[in-house]
């Protein structure tokens, strides 16, 4: 029906790492700020450290647990992310799956381009190796190439865009990490007094997860670019392995930019609006940025769970009552998700979309 719009053509972008090293100035695309833009940067997050050993220790629970779950509510109310130890994924792994990802990032652009997002060279695609999609001249662009993988339903693999190197890590890594998250998960469900399985049965029978490997070059002017500009994420919720010796993550609360702090072999849990709106606002899905860093490269590495997209989630029931009105609306993933792309590139939330 009607005259069929016409999409703008996306413009094939040169990966950053290829401009990086260029010189000391960057394109104006990539300026997202000015130079006089002060904004307070406390010097670290006083982000929790979550101990999951002692948390999800067996019944009868022990004061310790009842302990770390108190701070992890603090987490999830206040920071909306917190750092996880005694995870039980194994370092060799965790390394591993870093060291395929920088050898990938290392390797000839046109080994890299084998696994483009801009299929026949012009058409974007969520998947694959490249940049954000370009949707205007001047949406800002992120100081960032990335490779972006489906990596669950499994029978929905796009395996020839998953680099050979990174196949057998990047599978083991997700079983890994999924069963921290399934561990997690209860625990979270238990501070709303939900049940245990509540989160959990949220994600449908094709529940959606991806992985995006993102690799920050160093960059020129740290003061005028991102590496990744202000957003939340719009997942349930993000595991994140970032690297252990360069800073970058940087967290917003109450105003302020605080540095998320590294340590070695760092993961971090980082609540998406999935779970925001599903808390009906308890928890926080909260604002980050990546900044970029004039002398070192930065690599981290993303598993975004997220509800079968096909289904709709909205403030758990029992936490809506006279008192405590829905501050959110029904939403249906696949649109939800759908908005993320826009909502981004113009410096926008989509969450706010969401709320009543
Ligand atoms: O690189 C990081 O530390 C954060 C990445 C991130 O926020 C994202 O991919 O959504
Ligand atoms: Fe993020």
């Amino acid at each position: 029906m009607g005259r069929a719009v016409e999409e703008p053509r996306p413009m094939p972008l040169l990966p950053v790492q290829e401009l990086a090293g260029a010189g000391d100035d960057v394109p104006a695309r990539y300026v997202a700020r000015a130079t006089n833009d002060a904004e307070a940067v406390a010097a670290a997050a006083p982000v929790p450290v979550i101990d999951v050993g002692l948390l999800c220790q067996l019944q009868p629970r022990g004061e310790s647990a009842t302990a770390e779950a108190a701070r992890l509510r603090t987490a999830l109310e206040s920071w909306g992310l917190f750092l996880v130890a005694n995870h039980g994924i194994e370092a060799p792994l965790m390394d591993a799956v870093m060291e395929a990802s920088r050898g990938f990032f290392r390797q000839p652009l046109e080994e890299k381009q084998r696994y483009t997002n801009m299929a026949d060279g012009e058409h974007f695609q969520l998947e694959g190796y490249g940049n954000d999609r370009v949707a205007s001249e001047g949406q800002v662009l992120d100081w960032c190439d990335r490779l972006y993988l489906k990596v669950e339903p499994q029978d929905e693999r796009n395996l020839p865009l998953w680099p050979t190197r990174l196949r057998g890590v990047l599978q083991e890594f997700t079983a890994e990490c999924t069963k921290l998250k399934d561990r997690l998960l209860p625990e979270m469900a238990k501070l709303l007094e939900l049940d245990d399985d509540y989160f959990g049965d949220q994600f449908g029978d094709k529940a959606d997860t991806h992985a995006r490997f993102s690799y920050y070059p160093p960059c020129p002017r740290p003061d005028l670019v991102f590496g990744l500009k202000p957003h939340s994420d719009g997942s349930f919720v993000t595991l994140l392995m970032v690297d252990s010796s360069v800073g970058g993550l940087q967290v917003l609360r109450d105003g302020v930019w605080y540095d998320v702090p590294t340590r070695p072999r760092t993961l971090l849990i980082n609540l998406g609006d999935q779970m925001e709106i599903m808390s009906n606002g308890i928890f926080r899905s909260p604002v980050h940025r990546v900044v970029t860093n004039a002398e070192k490269e930065r690599l981290s590495v993303a598993l975004f769970y997220s509800v079968d997209p096909e289904r709709e989630i909205q403030p758990a029931g029992k936490l809506v009552d006279e008192n405590h009105q829905a501050l959110y609306k029904k939403v249906k993933i696949k649109e939800y998700v759908a908005g993320l792309f826009e909502h981004f590139s113009q410096g926008k939330m989509v969450i706010d979309t969401a709320r009543i």
